[in-house]
């Protein structure tokens, strides 16, 4: 369709005329074609005088009027704003009963308070009796004969105004005539009430007294002495209100806030909400100048703290990138968050659920967070003493203390600092030295063939039992069916990536785990100090679904971490404090959005504790086993690879070999392991290879050989190296899978 239109009386035929596409001038823009032909049509609009007339419309490009959106639309950014009807602390219900438990302390503590200082105050009010007699006679005296009004009075007598001394000193009279009256009433009444008290027991007259007293010593008080102490000193925290957060957001340098409130102070920075309490702090609601983003403004959070004039740990900005890039919720609390320890409900829980997730710690609102781990994997990194260990800790006590779940615990360092929690554990050791690597680089190892198990066995559970084909609570229960779930934890894991000899397979099998573990109940939980790719593949830092960052040094270890562009997105666990912040830091995964927050702390007794509750319920249920049972390493873990070191010892050009030949030759291969093997009697021998391919699902077989040295050939027990090459092919296919 065309709007052009050519005036048929200049210019009849129309052949000169040019046309002006409407349609494209509306949009404000040129129509289709070459840039280049562009300026020549727009030239042609600007018709010469001596050109042909066009007619047309001119079309603006902003339209007058009010802007016409859907009311759909306007209704949905409605909702987004809403406030909530029941208070936010009212929702959850931990976080309801932790303010009422404050509010019943608080007031416990002030009724505590003042009853001790009850006899101070009976004291306080009896010395200032006297007083109060005094006031309260001279009050009387002078409101009966009216003393107020004698200034007044001798104010007309000095002016001589003998007219307003009449009128004044008839009201007098009158007033007195009246108040001699009422307070002879009451002087009587008194009179009668001492009389009547005379008359009672003593402790009613002692009591009589107290109340004459305390009210004489109410009377008597000096007006810059109050009588009673305050239970709580008020905190000195300044109210937020709009002036003070505009204040603080100008003193951040940042150049677009300071260009917008130059343009226009009112409306450069606008308050989305009125500032409210939101737990022990105040939350302002704030939409930043154009172009402005939170992460420009969590980079500085430092200069706001000195602009609110509060601690650091006090000062908590957030972004909400659902609504735009430019929302922030500056949360300004009371208390300073590095200083409060964070204590954890497992202290107190004489069991607990892994599916229901773990209690992690609080965000700076003081809200508790529980972390999901069925179903996730974790990783936490920071610079070395920002509290890694200690949020492990946390989680691998929540994870023990649900007696279902199977504890496989590595702390890498060697300082024991999840000691208590061996008892409890299939699979335990810590340590820094290659004994203690190996044997993690071995867990690893069976975890990848447990995965592949599980695999297995998940898939051939009936569809009722398991709709979604993923481990449940109901499964997890089924001990029979070997779902339950397995948490695996390795503290310090950049020991065993970086290691020279079992870096590289352990990286591989993590990252197998680590995708497929997942919906089998197989839950890995990586701390490290260092996250650098040679200290952490990036196929576990791309594919981990929870991710805990306290204190790091740069952009780079931030996203190893938080993820790629979690340093863009302003998510930055580089503004932490080193030491102060410890245990503070980025938690991404576990809620909606990434949160501060700070997990709690469990010392050592604390976590001993809790770890032999989790042992007699353990015992209890049965559901101790491995490490747990006393088993050591030598007796249930294989560190090498069999099926790689038989490849090794027999050629392709030997088809079949003899067991025992396959053992003689392993033991040259590796004596550390192979050797006890070898030195088996003929028979246990051969048995001995026989049990150990068993896991691999691979038999041996009545194989035609001879002899090494040479001799009589025959049939005895051997494996067939095809067997071997197929399971290696077959297990590298699931890795690359
Ligand atoms: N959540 C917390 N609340 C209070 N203090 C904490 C918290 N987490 C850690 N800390 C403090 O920080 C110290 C160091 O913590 P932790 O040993 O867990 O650090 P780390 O990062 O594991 O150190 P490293 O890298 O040296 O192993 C603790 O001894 C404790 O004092």
């Amino acid at each position: 369709m065309t709007h052009d239109h050519i005036d048929p009386n200049e210019n009849p035929d129309g052949r000169d005329a040019d046309i002006v596409h409407l349609d494209a001038a509306r949009a404000g823009r040129q129509p289709d074609g070459p840039p280049e032909d562009r300026p020549a049509e727009a030239d042609r609009t600007v018709a010469p005088a001596d050109g042909p007339v066009l007619e047309g419309e001119i079309v603006r490009v902003d339209q007058p009027g009010p802007a016409r959106t859907d009311w759909r639309t306007d209704l949905e950014a409605k909702a987004r704003a809403r406030q909530p009807i029941v208070p936010l602390w009212l929702r959850s219900a931990p976080e309801a009963s932790e303010t009422l438990k404050w509010v019943g302390l608080h007031y416990l503590h002030v009724s505590g308070y003042q009853l001790a200082r009850a006899p101070l105050y009976g004291g306080r009010l009896a010395v200032r009796s006297p007083r109060g007699f005094a006031r309260l006679v001279g009050g009387m005296v002078r409101w009966t004969f009216d003393l107020e009004g004698e200034p007044v009075r001798l104010a007309s007598v000095q002016k001589a105004d003998p007219e307003n001394y009449i009128k004044l000193s008839r009201q007098r009279d009158s007033r007195v005539r009246l108040r001699v009256w009422v307070t002879g009433a009451a002087l009587v009444t008194l009179l009668i009430a001492a009389i009547v008290v005379a008359d009672q027991p003593t402790h009613v007259q002692w009591t009589a007294l107290a109340v004459a007293l305390a009210a004489l010593g109410v009377i008597g008080k000096p007006a810059d002495r109050p009588l009673i102490n305050r239970a709580v000193v008020p905190a000195n925290v300044e109210r937020l209100t709009s002036d003070i957060v505009i204040r603080a957001l100008t003193a951040l340098s940042i150049a677009g806030i300071n260009q917008a409130i130059a343009k226009n102070s009112k409306d450069a920075i606008r308050f989305v909400a009125p500032i409210t309490r939101d737990g022990p702090g105040w939350r302002a609601d704030i939409d930043l100048p154009y172009g402005v983003t939170v992460a420009d403004v969590m980079d500085k959070r430092d200069r706001m703290a000195s602009a609110l004039r509060r601690p650091l740990g006090c000062i908590w900005p957030e972004g909400d990138s659902s609504i735009h890039e430019g929302r922030l919720i500056l949360w300004v609390g009371d208390k300073d968050l590095s200083k409060t320890v964070v204590r954890s409900p497992l202290t107190k829980a004489s069991s607990h659920d892994v599916f229901k997730g773990i209690p992690f710690g609080s965000d700076p609102r003081g809200r508790p967070i529980v972390v999901p781990i069925i179903q996730h994997n974790i990783l936490i990194g920071s610079l070395p003493g920002q509290g890694k260990t200690a949020a492990v800790r946390v989680l691998a006590s929540g994870a023990l203390l649900d007696p279902t779940v199977e504890g496989w615990i590595h702390e890498l360092k060697g300082t024991g600092d999840l000691d208590p929690h061996e008892q409890n554990c299939h699979r335990y050791i810590s340590g820094i030295e290659d004994e203690a690597i190996a044997y993690a680089a071995d867990s690893l190892t069976l975890l990848r063939k447990e995965v592949m198990r599980r695999s297995g066995a998940l898939k051939a559970l009936p569809p009722d039992l398991c709709p979604d084909k993923r481990v449940t609570r109901e499964i997890a229960d089924k001990r029979s069916l070997g779902l339950h779930p397995l948490v695996c934890i390795i503290d310090e894991c950049q020991n065993l990536f970086a290691h020279p000899e079992y870096g590289g397979k352990a990286g591989d099998d993590a990252e197998f785990i680590i995708k497929l573990g997942r919906a089998l109940g197989v839950v890995l939980i990586l701390a490290t100090q260092r996250p650098d790719k040679d200290s952490l593949p990036t196929g576990i830092s791309a594919n981990v679904s929870i991710r805990f960052c306290l204190r790091v040094a740069g952009q780079i270890e931030n996203d190893m971490i938080l993820g790629t562009s979690a340093y863009k997105n302003g998510v930055r666990a580089t503004v932490f404090v080193p030491e102060i912040d410890a245990g503070i830091g980025y938690l991404v995964g576990a809620t909606p959005m990434p949160k501060v927050v700070r997990s709690a702390y469990l010392d050592t007794p604390a976590t001993q504790r809790i770890a032999d509750r989790a042992h007699a319920l353990r015992t209890k249920l049965g559901t101790l086993s491995g490490h747990g049972l006393g088993e050591r390493p030598e007796h249930i873990i294989p560190t090498y690879d069999l099926l790689a070191d038989i490849l090794a010892v027999v050629p392709p050009s030997e088809a079949k070999v003899w067991n025992e030949i396959v053992v003689d030759r392993l033991a040259d291969l590796r004596s550390d392991v192979y050797a006890p093997w070898a030195a088996l009697e003929g028979g246990a021998r051969t048995a001995q290879l026989t049990t150990a391919l068993k896991p691999y699902g691979i038999k041996t077989t009545q194989v035609w050989g001879t002899p090494e040295g040479g001799g009589k050939g025959a049939n005895r027990i051997g494996i067939v190296r095809d067997d071997i090459v197929n399971t290696i092919t077959q297990r590298d296919r699931g890795a690359a899978s």
